[in-house]
């Protein structure tokens, strides 16, 4: 069984003062709340540093993008290598919020898949469809296209995450469905076992991203091919981001959907 990876995404959120909650994140999986499951906080760049300082031997620190080339002429921009510097293990690349901001394509995004392995770091790939996309049913094609056009060859389980985020659900409280969400992991998992072979593609973490909040993180981590989540909004306080984590931690492998009477005591009457 591979370990659940929780990643929160602050996106361009997040002070000096919000450290308070990282903090509160750090207290909570030194209390072993968190037992069995591994994460990953990605603040806005500005905060890497201080972040990686209160949570190193905690939990890991990533960036939310980087540069495909290593150093040079881009202002503003970040290399993985920089990321790698200052203590970050993961990067997000892909997500869709730098495809429409930054116009950035499939072939921009492998790029910068190279550059995270170039720097040691592990990409999560983001992929998912848009409302339209859906409604015309070309999801698991989207999914497709943006798995060929963003994967390199030399994947591996150790060194790729894979977040499926459908566009419609990001920030909006709206959530595909329990099938649909299976639907398109199972899908995901077939392309890379097709590509990769089986052990690599069912290595590869397959997270679900999307409006996920404590409510709802029960039943979407637990959904087959769910190997963890891609947290926005509900990642920027220590409580609600704990509460999902403590949904996917398993330190005894037992499905929370199996009752469980190993407390119940049986006598003959
Ligand atoms: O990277 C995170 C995703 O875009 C999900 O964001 P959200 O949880 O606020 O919907």
């Amino acid at each position: 069984m591979t370990t659940p990876l929780i990643a929160g995404n602050w996106k361009m959120n997040g002070m000096l003062r919000s450290l308070t909650e990282l903090k509160g994140i750090a207290d909570a999986v030194k209390d072993g709340r968190t037992e069995g499951c591994e994460i990953v906080i990605c603040p806005p760049a500005t905060m890497l540093s201080a972040s990686r300082g209160i949570l190193h031997n905690v939990a890991k620190v990533g960036g939310q993008d980087c540069h495909s080339e290593a150093k040079g002429a881009h202002t503003g921009d970040i290399a993985a290598e920089m990321l790698k510097d200052v203590g970050a293990s993961f990067v997000i690349v892909g997500h869709s919020e730098r495809r429409a901001d930054h116009a950035e394509s499939d072939e921009i995004v492998k790029a910068k898949v190279n550059a995270a392995w170039r720097a040691g770091l592990v990409p999560i790939l983001c992929i998912g469809e848009t409302q339209g996309e859906r409604d015309e049913g070309k999801t698991l094609d989207r999914l497709g296209e943006q798995l060929a056009g963003c994967v390199p060859s030399g994947a591996r389980g150790d060194r790729l995450v894979v977040a499926y985020e459908p566009i419609w659900a990001i920030g909006t409280g709206r959530t595909p469905s329990s099938g649909e969400v299976a639907e398109a992991h199972a899908f995901i998992r077939k392309t890379l076992t097709d590509r990769f072979g089986r052990e690599t593609g069912e290595a590869i973490r397959l997270l679900y991203g999307g409006s996920v909040n404590p409510g709802n993180a029960l039943e979407l981590l637990h959904i087959d091919n769910v190997d963890g989540a891609l947290v926005g909004g509900a990642s920027l306080k220590a409580a609600d981001f704990i509460a999902i984590c403590e949904h996917a931690a398993r330190p005894d492998g037992r499905d929370p959907f199996e009752p469980d009477f190993s407390d119940l005591e049986i006598g003959l009457e």
